[in-house]
């Protein structure tokens, strides 16, 4: 018989739950949301929750909730969205000394029990916990990766779309480097129907939506005040984990660990990749334009003063 495959994910809050919920009503496999004992039974409620609307959608998947790692043994993927979001007036980085701790906690369980999964990262600041977790499970760094850029090129394709009045399905486009303010758009790599994006919209125009997409997560924090974007995030992470459980190969740009893919060293940074079973499969090495490269190297020097700050903390 051949077996489902398996989905834990590690954090049952906003993006977890949601998370759970995208990836059920695709019937991506069976699905564990765990969360720390102190929430006791809130993973159990949401699981059930998530269940009891399978038979409206028409999904076959198993949600479970759990307090216990035991429960996630042996998953294939395994999704991680513990810890703290921000709230207005915040930065990413500021989360970065409660989340380190937290990420190192979840990664050591999460390699305890599923020695052979694909990790997905989504905890902030993304680019250093998912660092982290490959340190602590070191797992190859092809099997530890982070979503960031299918959310922020969603973002930029969103805008994209309502300024021109065409569907988000035409929009195709590409944003590189961190998960932060320097992430790199793309304009040479964004197309509306085939159409390079510069025959359609002034410089002007395409640097307002560039700049919006950039402080996108921003803008839903002003608005919800509670947290951060949850719906965007979680199918994000739903659409990398339906790659790598169908091996779908999506050409998308995700965290992966260049060390000396586009010179980088050693870092994760947001970059494209084919994405598929065990992983990233591939980075795709692009020619990058001289402004590109100098915002890329910016974006990527962001990302390394990050990670000093992290290893300071977590070992000071
Ligand atoms: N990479 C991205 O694009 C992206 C997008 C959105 C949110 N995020 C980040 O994802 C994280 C979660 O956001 P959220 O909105 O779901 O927050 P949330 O507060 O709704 O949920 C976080 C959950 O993590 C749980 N948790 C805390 N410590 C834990 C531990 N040690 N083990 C297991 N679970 C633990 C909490 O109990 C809580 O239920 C935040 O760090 C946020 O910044 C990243
Ligand atoms: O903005 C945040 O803090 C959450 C997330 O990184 C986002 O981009 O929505």
């Amino acid at each position: 018989m051949m077996r489902r495959a398996k989905i834990s994910i590690i954090g049952a809050g906003n993006v977890g739950a949601t998370t759970a919920h995208w990836c059920a009503a695709a019937e991506l496999g069976d699905i564990v949301l765990l969360d720390i004992p102190q929430t006791e039974d809130m993973p159990k409620g949401k699981a059930l929750d998530l269940m009891q609307s399978s038979p409206i959608m028409g999904f076959d998947s198993t949600v479970t909730g759990t307090n216990d790692y035991a429960d996630t043994k042996d998953s294939d993927v395994v999704v991680i969205t513990a810890g703290l979001p921000r709230k207005p007036g915040m930065s990413r980085d500021d989360l970065l000394a409660t989340n380190a701790k937290i990420v190192s906690s979840v990664a050591e369980q999460v390699a305890k029990y599923s020695p052979n999964c694909v990790i997905i990262v989504v905890s902030n600041p993304l680019d250093a916990m998912v660092q982290q977790a490959m340190k602590v499970t070191g797992f190859p760094p092809a099997r530890v990766l982070g979503q960031a850029g299918v959310l922020d090129t969603a973002r930029y394709r969103t805008f994209l779309a309502m300024e021109l009045g065409v569907s988000v399905e035409d929009v195709s486009a590409l944003l590189m480097g961190g998960h932060g303010d320097t992430m790199v758009p793309m304009p040479t790599c964004t197309s509306v129907g085939g159409i390079p994006i510069r025959r359609l919209l002034s410089q002007d125009k395409l640097d307002a939506i560039v700049d919006r997409a950039r402080k996108g997560g921003a803008e839903i924090v002003g608005l919800l005040k509670t947290g951060s974007a949850y719906y965007a995030p979680a199918a994000a992470t739903a659409q990398m984990v339906e790659a790598i459980i169908k091996d779908k190969k999506r050409l998308i740009p995700c965290a992966a660990y260049c060390d000396k893919e586009y010179g980088v060293g050693g870092y994760y940074v947001g970059v494209p990749v084919v994405l598929g079973s065990g992983g990233v499969q591939k980075i795709v090495e692009l020619e990058l334009d001289d402004q590109e490269k100098a915002d890329f190297q910016n974006s990527v020097d962001a990302v390394k003063e990050l990670v000093a700050a992290m290893t300071k903390l977590l070992e000071g």
